[in-house]
């Protein structure tokens, strides 16, 4: 459904001779139907990317290809056709201050020169899917950050798009509605089909909703897969500290210091169904190792349990250590040690 073909975008810098280099030769490939996000951190490159997708930017080199047609190849009428199947949202929601919760809806769809009775049917029908039609009279400023990015998304859907991307959409927000912007995402994707393409720079972001990543460096992807992939296995430094596996769960390193003249200590993942498994108290009984338990956290990835244990293994018995990390593998469970 897209398709960045060895794409390249440099800007001309402020000095003479001095080019920017914002994205550098990426290639990846979104399914029709998938939550597709580019994790990066500021400056990486993540909003000249996403930016191509619709034409507001055009590479410098290579393509972008949605549905079957290089963008930067559009004539201006396609390229507006094109846009009107791409919704977007960005942290600032971007909505109209002077008109209420209905006319930001309504009056989008009128200038693209949709009839009124259609449009006001179709800002009723998203308005109930982001569940703020009882707001519908209210303005902007009446609304909290999450209502406000419900009314954009609900602006994004009534244009009954393809695709809808994201740009930040939930970087102002907090955790809690943050967690209710990411299953309205989820619930747009199941139930209506949309490929969603979305940047961010939380992970929690990622892990949440997306099916499958892109970690963007300087303008590179340096690692790309499916999302338990890339979180559990990271290989590059840069995903190992967004994901914080080689990490302490936040656990002050001298408070670990002591654990460390052992070398037992070890980072548990869980996910999916090996969350579940009583593993500890089996480590107990089958190896006679007692399990310090130091931090530990549990979540979700997308839909599947997944959790995170920081674990001292307590035991003089070499060779019990060496076979209960091969039991816990075996369990599949991802078992990394930690070098404080
Ligand atoms: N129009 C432009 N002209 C010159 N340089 C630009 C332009 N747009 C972006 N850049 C540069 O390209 C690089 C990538 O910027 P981009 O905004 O794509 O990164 P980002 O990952 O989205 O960052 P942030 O999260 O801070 O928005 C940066 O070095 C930026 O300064």
């Amino acid at each position: 459904m897209i398709e960045f073909k060895n794409v390249s975008k440099t800007f001309a810098g402020q000095q003479k001779n001095k080019h920017v280099k914002a994205v550098e030769n990426v290639s990846l490939n979104v399914a029709d139907g998938e939550i597709y996000g580019v994790m990066g951190y500021s400056g990486a490159g993540k909003s000249t990317l996403i930016r191509m997708i619709n034409g507001l930017e055009k590479p410098s080199s290579g393509q972008v290809i949605v549905n079957g047609e290089s963008v930067a190849d559009l004539s201006k009428p396609d390229l507006l056709k094109l846009r009107r199947k791409i919704g977007m949202i960005f942290q600032s929601y971007n909505l109209l201050v002077t008109a209420n919760v209905f006319q930001n809806i309504v009056l989008p769809l009128t200038l693209e020169g949709i009839d009124k009775t259609e449009a006001t049917q179709r800002a009723e029908k998203y308005l109930k899917i982001v569940d703020l039609w009882e707001k519908r009279d209210s303005f902007p400023a009446q609304l909290s950050g999450g209502q406000r990015q419900r009314v954009a998304v609900a602006r994004a859907l009534a244009h009954e798009p393809k695709i809808l991307l994201s740009d930040e959409a939930t970087s102002a927000l907090d955790p809690e509605t943050t967690e209710s912007i990411l299953s309205l995402l989820l619930k747009i994707n199941q139930e209506l089909g949309i490929t969603i393409f979305l940047i961010t720079h939380e992970m929690e972001v990622i892990q949440r909703i997306c099916d499958r990543v892109a970690v963007l460096d300087q303008g590179v992807i340096v690692e790309e897969g499916n999302v338990v992939d890339v979180f559990t296995k990271p290989q590059q430094e840069i995903t190992k500290r967004f994901a914080g596996v080689s990490d302490t769960l936040g656990v002050p390193r001298d408070i670990l210091a002591p654990y460390q003249e052992t070398k037992q200590l070890v980072s548990l993942q869980f996910v999916g169904d090996s969350a579940n498994n009583p593993l500890l108290s089996q480590l107990q009984e089958k190896f006679k190792i007692t399990p310090d338990i130091l931090a530990g956290s549990m979540g979700y990835m997308k839909r599947e349990p997944y959790g995170r244990l920081l674990v001292y293994l307590k035991t003089d018995d070499r060779s019990q250590y060496e076979a209960a990390l091969q039991y816990i593998r075996d369990q599949n469970v991802h078992v990394e040690e930690v070098e404080v």
